[in-house]
């Protein structure tokens, strides 16, 4: 799956993930109104509004970017009926042959993680079947619980050729709270950054990019500088451009001397792109199209600077 996200990064010259992150707010009105009149305000008229929200968006933009990446969490908020449109999104991008990064943040002991790997990423036995619960393509993993939580999705990545994204230094205003404490004079994300190089070392693909990747917010590019040199197989998914204010410059020290190696996320900067005044034009009724436009300027902002 590396090789196909790579390959399709290329081609597209689109180092661009669009999260799926699809708050209710986000959803325009005309869409909110349908879904509540045929289910009424359920979690199954939430759920139908950002599924039809999400359709029409990935109909607008799939023929310009490589991947997607849905936030469990927006979809969970909404009980099963979420859970269902989260699957649904999950198929209906597969069928517009994007790239699919389930963002879950999972990890914990090591027979729950196995459990997670099988539910995301591999299939789970039922009597003499094998079944694909969610079946993402790559997963995000939080390592605060060492390698025993991660080396079963690693496992299962493997034998599927799948992969995950796994979080180093991440992009909150918080994040150094933990992340930067120093042990023996180094900042607890580089032991992170070098796990995950090491974790990924064995599982190369052709175009020389592990499928054990990192996730590195774009907010803080220096300490991209340093991670980047720790894991240079590692394939680092890098959130916090757009919404979060990192811009096209901060991106730079995540991508490697031939502008390869990243793949930068913008959730709420281009599936709520038509809120901003920039795009207002296009209106809550041409939605989708201000997130094309979105789309088009950040691949522009991002070609701009490699
Ligand atoms: O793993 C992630 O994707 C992630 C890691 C991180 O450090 N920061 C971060 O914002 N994210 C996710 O990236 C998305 C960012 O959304 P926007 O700020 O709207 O572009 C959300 O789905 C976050 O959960």
């Amino acid at each position: 799956m590396i090789d196909k996200l790579v390959g399709k990064i290329k081609k597209l010259n689109a180092p661009i993930v669009v999260g799926l992150d699809p708050n209710l707010a986000f959803v325009p009105e005309h869409i909110q109104k349908k879904a509540f009149d045929e289910y009424g305000e359920t979690l199954e008229g939430a759920a139908e509004a950002i599924w039809q929200f999400n359709k029409a968006i990935v109909d607008a933009v799939y023929d310009l970017i490589p991947a997607v990446k849905p936030q469990i969490a927006m979809y969970e908020q909404f009980g099963l009926p979420g859970l269902e449109a989260f699957h649904r999104t999950v198929e209906y991008c597969r069928q517009k042959d994007l790239v699919i990064i389930g963002d879950i943040k999972r990890g914990d002991i090591g027979s729950t993680s196995e459990a997670y790997a099988r539910g995301h990423l591999g299939p789970v036995k039922v009597g003499s079947r094998s079944l694909y619960g969610f079946n993402e393509d790559f997963v995000t993993l939080n390592p605060y619980m060492g390698s025993d939580s991660i080396n079963p999705f690693i496992n299962t990545a493997k034998k599927e050729k799948k992969g995950a994204f796994i979080l180093v230094k991440t992009s909150n205003p918080s994040s150094g709270e933990f992340q930067d404490r120093l042990i023996d004079g180094r900042p607890l994300f580089e032991y992170v950054a070098e796990k995950v190089n090491e974790w990924g070392s064995d599982y190369v693909g052709e175009c020389g990019y592990s499928y054990v990747g990192a996730v590195v917010g774009a907010t803080y590019p220096e300490q991209a500088r340093i991670t980047r040199k720790l894991m240079p197989k590692a394939y680092i998914l890098v959130p916090g451009y757009g919404a979060q204010g990192a811009t096209a410059k901060d991106l730079l020290p995540n991508f490697d001397e031939n502008g390869l190696g990243a793949i930068v996320n913008s959730s709420r900067g281009i599936i709520a792109a038509y809120k901003q005044e920039k795009y207002a034009k296009f209106g809550a009724e041409h939605f989708a199209d201000a997130s094309r436009a979105a789309v088009i300027d950040m691949q522009k902002d991002i070609a701009s600077v490699l």
